[in-house]
């Protein structure tokens, strides 16, 4: 009916305009007039004049709030990896680099006086693993002094020994208390540093594969590929990175334990809802929002954060937890959405009152009563003083409770956490808890077998699954799979692996990289993938090698030695004394490993009667290491990229100086030497570069 000729769609030109500009990034560079950060004037009237009105902040506080509003962010980060080596690490941040700065004072980016450095561990973050500085990015990049600490942060990044993530934005997967055994999904998942830590907590228990997951989604397809990015660095055969709009996240099925030959709903034990949102907490991080901020943001945002905290409560189990979480002030984005559900849900759906699991830390109760506003800055107590013009955008959803309602939702037990409570960048957090079935879905626990399907819905329409070009997920049928029994073999794989949770990603031709995930994460991917766009799943477990030495065409992988290894027999396994070990990793040339004959007598021991090939080079001490090794004809060597390796002789007490550069030092020196001696010198930085490089590197030559 004439709809093509329709006046030009506003919100699809403009994300049109938007995807030829990630097409040709140069052509926005060269209109591009954003400012550059250090250059915004951080103020913004209406911004000040919306949350005075709306009363976030005690108006004894708003001084503070607004002078750290407008400062840079410190620095925070994690310590990640396994219990041994997190713990080790730990030690070593303590003694080794905070030791060194807890004196120090320094001048401090925007600040008069020179300031104490002094880092803060953060009391609520379990195991202690986890800092602040008071110092942002830039001052640690720019201080001579600091230049140790950050090559550590740096170099560990990389290694994935630390995460650096702002502080407020840890406390969603801290709250959410996630167990091996869960079924986790995270719904708006990229970039992933929730995400990460969501597996962290899934693999508490190092000795076993957990047998929960963790789904990781986000509608946006190019922000998965963060994802993958990110739980490459983990290691996890439990993770599945999808990407679908979460507000109508497909419902999938699970099998059913009771019944094998059937399957049930899956529903989720814990959800992490880290909704899009106008991201005003993050000013500190972000200075441009001071230049676009304006109500009509958080207003237009209200819909979709709903659409999503939902969804998610639909798919949360009975008795399951939920969080839900904004970096944003604005009451509009935060208590409106999650009294919205209140009122639809009922008594299915509870906040729960978190303080107690965040030992020390500072924050505001949740808001009971705000004033939704138009983006003209009229300011309403009640819907029907909307004009009609904004009827569209103010929603009668969006006003708080009534007075005497205000208590049944308990909205004071969310909890909004401000930048001078201590000195982060801002964070609201609603915390919920299912206690029954929603009114809607009354029966939905059943088994679906087929039959009952057919009686219960009516046969759903195929979902499209536009753009979807992933390469299939082909599962290894058993025992029989080609190439199978001469990886059982040669490594020694016990009775007890299941290689139906290996795959690959194509269907014909050599197989070049095998998957591994584990059998929860098998079942869900076969039973939902025609219904489910899955982007990745499986870590890196064995890659061909077709050496002539060796007996079997495939070398382990780093990446899924950790899953693997306990179901590698003894006839791959070295056990290896800490000098060699050092020896191994400190080899620069990759052409040339240590001789055998250079290895103690214990170790050479070890290796006499072992065949040529890949193997598991054990560490027992603590901090307990394996890596993937190879037994050459005369050699040994280690497998690993290089800022696993500045990692390793770090945890081991080595030396590895020769990557913990002075940057400051050599541009100094550098300015007395020609280009072409300086490009000789390698930095942690370049390191780090190398590290994709390093892991593949040529095994032809091994000898
Ligand atoms: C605040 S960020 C999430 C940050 C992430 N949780 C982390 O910790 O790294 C919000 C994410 O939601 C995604 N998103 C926006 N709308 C969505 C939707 N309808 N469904 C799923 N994801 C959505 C965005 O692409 C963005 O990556």
């Amino acid at each position: 009916m004439g709809r093509r000729n329709r006046n030009v769609n506003k919100f699809a030109q403009r994300k049109r305009d938007r995807k030829e500009q990630e097409k040709n990034p140069k052509e926005k560079n060269e209109g591009d007039t954003r400012k550059h950060y250090e250059d915004i004037v951080r103020e913004n009237a209406s911004f000040e004049e919306y949350y005075k009105k709306q009363k976030v902040c005690p108006e004894d506080q708003w001084e503070e709030f607004m002078k750290t509003l407008k400062s840079n962010l410190p620095t925070a980060f994690r310590i990640t990896g396994s219990k041994s080596e997190a713990d080790a690490l730990s030690n070593l941040v303590k003694s080794e680099y905070f030791s060194e700065i807890l004196n120090m004072k320094l001048k401090v980016e925007g600040k008069e006086e020179e300031e104490e450095i002094k880092p803060i561990n953060l009391s609520w973050y379990p195991g202690g693993l986890a800092w602040q500085l008071r110092l942002s990015r830039t001052d640690i990049r720019r201080s001579e002094p600091l230049y140790r600490l950050h090559n550590f942060l740096v170099a560990e990044t990389a290694a994935g020994g630390v995460s650096r993530q702002e502080t407020v934005s840890m406390i969603p997967p801290v709250v959410l208390q996630v167990e091996p055994h869960h079924k986790v999904l995270d719904m708006c998942a990229a970039p992933g540093s929730k995400t990460a830590q969501l597996i962290e907590f899934l693999h508490a228990d190092e000795e076993k594969i957990p047998t929960g997951f963790v789904i990781a989604n986000d509608v946006d397809n190019s922000r998965c590929y963060m994802l993958v990015h990110q739980a490459k660095r983990l290691n996890s055969p439990c993770i599945v990175i999808t990407n679908h709009d979460s507000g109508v996240m497909p419902s999938l099925v699970i099998a059913d334990e009771q019944n094998p030959e059937s399957t049930k709903p899956l529903k989720f034990d814990r959800i992490l809802c880290d909704v899009p949102c106008s991201g005003d907490a993050t000013l500190r991080k972000n200075p441009d929002i001071w230049l676009k901020w304006s109500t009509g943001n958080g207003n237009n945002l209200h819909g979709v954060q709903y659409r999503i905290l939902r969804r998610g409560c639909e798919l949360l189990a009975v008795g399951g937890r939920l969080v839900y979480s904004t970096c944003s002030f604005n009451p509009i984005e935060n208590e409106a959405v999650v009294h919205r559900l209140l009122q639809e849900f009922g008594d299915s759906v509870h906040l729960v009152d978190v303080a107690d699991m965040l030992p020390g830390l500072k924050f505001h109760k949740g808001m009971t009563h705000w004033r939704p506003a138009s983006k003209d800055m009229v300011f309403y107590d009640k819907y029907e003083d909307v004009p009609e013009n904004w009827q569209t955008v103010v929603r009668p959803q969006m006003f708080p409770p009534k007075p005497e309602d205000a208590e049944k939702y308990h909205l004071d037990k969310c909890i909004r956490i401000l930048p001078h409570h201590q000195d982060t960048g801002g964070f609201f957090v609603a915390v919920f808890e299912k206690t029954a079935p929603l009114p809607w879905e009354k029966n939905d626990s059943q088994p679906v077998t087929e039959e009952s399907k057919e009686k219960k819905e009516p046969p759903k329409k195929r979902r499209r699954m536009g753009g979807y070009r992933e390469d299939p997920f082909v599962f290894f049928s058993g025992e029989q799979e080609d190439v199978f029994p001469s990886i059982k073999e040669f490594y020694d794989l016990n009775e007890t692996f299941d290689p139906t949770c290996l795959l690959t990603r194509c269907h014909v031709g050599k197989k070049k990289n095998i998957y591994l995930v584990s059998k929860t994460v098998k079942d869900v991917v076969q039973r939902n993938e025609s219904n489910i766009k899955i982007i990745n799943t499986g870590v890196k477990t064995f890659v061909r090698c077709d050496n002539k030495n060796m007996t079997c065409p495939f070398r382990l992988s780093q990446e899924g030695l950790q899953s693997i290894s306990q179901y590698i027999g003894p006839k791959r396994r070295v056990n290896i004394l800490k000098d060699d070990l050092i020896l191994v990793l400190q080899n620069e040339n990759p052409s040339n490993p240590p001789d055998i004959s250079k290895f103690s007598e214990h170790t050479q021991a070890q290796v006499k009667d072992l065949a040529c090939g890949s193997c598991v080079l054990e560490y027992r001490s603590a901090p307990a290491l394996a890596l993937v090794g190879w037994r050459g004809v005369r050699s040994l060597r280690a497998y690993t990229a290089a800022p696993d390796t500045v990692h390793l002789l770090r945890l081991l007490g080595a030396d590895y100086s020769k990557y913990d550069v002075n940057k400051f030092k050599k541009e100094a020196e550098t300015n007395d030497m020609d280009t072409s001696e300086a490009a000789s010198h390698s930095t942690s930085e370049d390191a780090i570069n190398d590290a994709d490089k390093s892991e593949a590197k040529s095994i032809d030559d091994c000898t």
